[in-house]
């Protein structure tokens, strides 16, 4: 049975977002102005940076999303969560997977209204609606309420945030859920995981995590308990 990955239309989708993600992420980046990223986190909150990075879609590579793809196959998930949605790259990996698992819903999340817009865009184009949906807004409100049991989370927003997200969060994470942090190796000027990794790192906390040398670099680890 051939995936939903590769068929259409989400395969021509997600193709047309990752080439504009190689062509356009360079200029966004050099059109924010930003030149030492450590002062622009220190000076600016979640959301100008989220305006700041507004026409950038750093998402998921190809690589990335296979990754995804694979582990939401892999572990059955009926029942995603993601934190930064962007321009829906990794939704739209999800979302496939998902679909391939027998249905369910992914629930993506985003600060900026008009990556929203083009978020729902490409996933109605993907002809994905019926299965992923993106809240707009601060993911540290917007995930409040969530269905009582979540299989997978995906942390691809503002990194230093994580910890925060987690929390709203880990009350719905069933025991076996996958949690993946992506961009652990992404220069962002200082350590902005380090929280997290701290965290997911105690045995205390509930999870047993390991580094994926793949792609950004991304964390996963499972809840134990
Ligand atoms: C690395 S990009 C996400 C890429 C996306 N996962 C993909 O593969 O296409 C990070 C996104 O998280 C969003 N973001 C940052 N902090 C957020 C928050 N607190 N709540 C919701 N979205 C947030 C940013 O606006 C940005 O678009």
């Amino acid at each position: 049975m051939p995936s939903t990955l590769h068929t259409e239309p989400v395969a021509t989708v997600l193709d047309g977002l990752l080439e504009a993600e190689r062509e356009g992420d360079e200029r966004a980046f050099a059109e924010t102005g930003v030149t030492d990223p450590k002062a622009a986190w220190a000076e600016l909150d979640a959301g100008q940076m989220a305006e700041t990075f507004k026409d950038a879609s750093m998402s998921v590579s190809k690589e990335g999303g296979e990754l995804l793809y694979l582990l939401t196959r892999a572990t059955g998930a009926r029942t995603v969560v993601e934190y930064g949605t962007s321009f829906g790259v990794s939704t739209l990996y999800l979302a496939s997977a998902v679909r391939d698992n027998g249905g369910g819903q992914v629930i993506g999340t985003e600060l900026q209204a008009d990556k929203v817009a083009r978020a729902t865009e490409a996933i109605a184009a993907a002809g994905l609606s019926d299965i992923a949906s993106v809240r707009v807004g601060d993911a540290r409100e917007t995930l409040r309420e969530l269905p009582e049991s979540v299989d997978l989370l995906l942390m691809d927003g503002w990194p230093n945030l994580n910890r925060a997200v987690l929390e709203v969060v880990e009350p719905r994470l069933r025991r076996g859920a996958l949690v993946l942090v992506d961009d652990m190796d992404m220069d962002f000027g200082f350590d902005m995981h380090r929280e997290m990794r701290d965290y997911l790192a105690d045995p205390s906390s509930g999870y047993l995590a390991l580094r994926l040398p793949v792609a950004h670099g991304i964390l996963a680890g499972v809840r134990l308990g």
